[in-house]
């Protein structure tokens, strides 16, 4: 007789088929950010996901933050972090450390995906002339060397597919004089996703999704039309590093990228449950319809 556990195990890899077949050498840009990395453990979880992924067939691409560590380093040299709709105002050293931050970090993630058995090479926006900006403007004050994405070049990602590598990109870029930008995180992950045609455009974060109000956890909400985000973030529900996260949701939608998540990077295995099984999570980001997010009895 067959243990049911068995059995149980072997039917959740045939749910899983239908799925596999779907991403089969599909492109999923997967944004890692700085607050879902702190537990090492849990770091290790996200990148035996994202390798699962690879060795199935999926071509991810691991877009990086690390704001948290940014920020710790920040404050480790006596500086005081400071954020204006949730972007880091950087000055000259703020810029120098952002960079030494994120590099370190990439090369972290170079070397657990590597230790897992695939080969990954790390790069920033500036290698091949990825990602290439104009100083960001924001309401609400200067924010230095912050960059707007003006244009993206795949040409470096495209090469590290094809030749079987999984490309981890930290989010800095140069502006037309060669100037280094710090980029966020979630801007950069967009506009990744954009350029490469990107199936999926997964974002673990460090909650389980987008709230109406994040003190009530009654008030998660599982599926998000475009429409009904922006009138979220307009009504002032969306704040800190939510709001370029959602922004770039509403973004990649509107641009054609067919499936946009925001998942919980804490919780194990998040990420394989959201694309293998039939079983939601997170908070989803769909096209357009009329808005009715308001009442919660609707
Ligand atoms: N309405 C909201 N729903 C969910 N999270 C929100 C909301 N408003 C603000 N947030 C905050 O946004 C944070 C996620 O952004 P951030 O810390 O920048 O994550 P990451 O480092 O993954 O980019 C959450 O931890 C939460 O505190
Ligand atoms: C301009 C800007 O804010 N850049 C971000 C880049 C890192 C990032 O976005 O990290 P998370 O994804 O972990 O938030 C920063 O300096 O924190």
């Amino acid at each position: 007789m067959v243990n049911q556990k068995y059995l149980d195990k072997a039917e959740v890899l045939v749910e899983a088929l239908p799925y596999i077949q779907r991403f089969n050498r599909k492109i999923i840009v997967i944004k890692y950010g700085g607050s879902a990395m702190l537990d090492e453990e849990l770091k290790k979880k996200v990148i035996e996901d994202v390798v699962l992924l690879k060795l199935v067939g999926f071509k991810p691409i691991i877009v990086h933050g690390g704001g948290k560590e940014i920020s710790r380093w920040v404050e480790k040299v006596g500086m005081e972090p400071r954020f204006i709709k949730g972007l880091r105002v950087t000055d000259e050293d703020t810029m120098e450390l952002v960079e030494m931050v994120l590099g370190k970090v990439n090369k972290e993630l170079v070397t657990l995906v590597q230790s897992l058995g695939v080969k990954a090479v790390g790069v920033s926006g500036k290698d091949g002339g990825m990602l290439q900006v104009s100083k960001k403007q924001v309401e609400g004050g200067d924010i230095g060397y912050v960059g707007r994405i003006e244009e993206v070049n795949p040409k470096v990602l495209y090469d590290l597919l094809e030749k079987d590598f999984l490309p981890i990109v930290f989010p800095v870029g140069l502006d037309e004089h060669f100037h280094t930008y710090n980029i966020n995180a979630d801007d950069a992950a967009c506009a990744i996703a954009k350029s490469v045609n990107a199936e999926k455009l997964a974002f673990l974060t460090d909650i389980d999704g987008v709230y109406k109000d994040p003190d009530d956890p009654k008030t998660l909400i599982p599926e998000l039309y475009v429409n009904e985000a922006e009138q979220l973030i307009e009504d002032g529900y969306i704040g800190g590093g939510m709001l370029p996260k959602l922004n770039n949701c509403i973004d990649a939608i509107r641009c054609g990228v067919s499936r946009v998540h925001i998942l919980d990077g804490r919780i194990p295995h998040s990420m394989l449950l959201e694309i293998f099984t039939d079983k939601g999570a997170g908070t989803a980001i769909l096209c357009e319809r009329e808005a009715k997010y308001y009442n919660e009895e609707d």
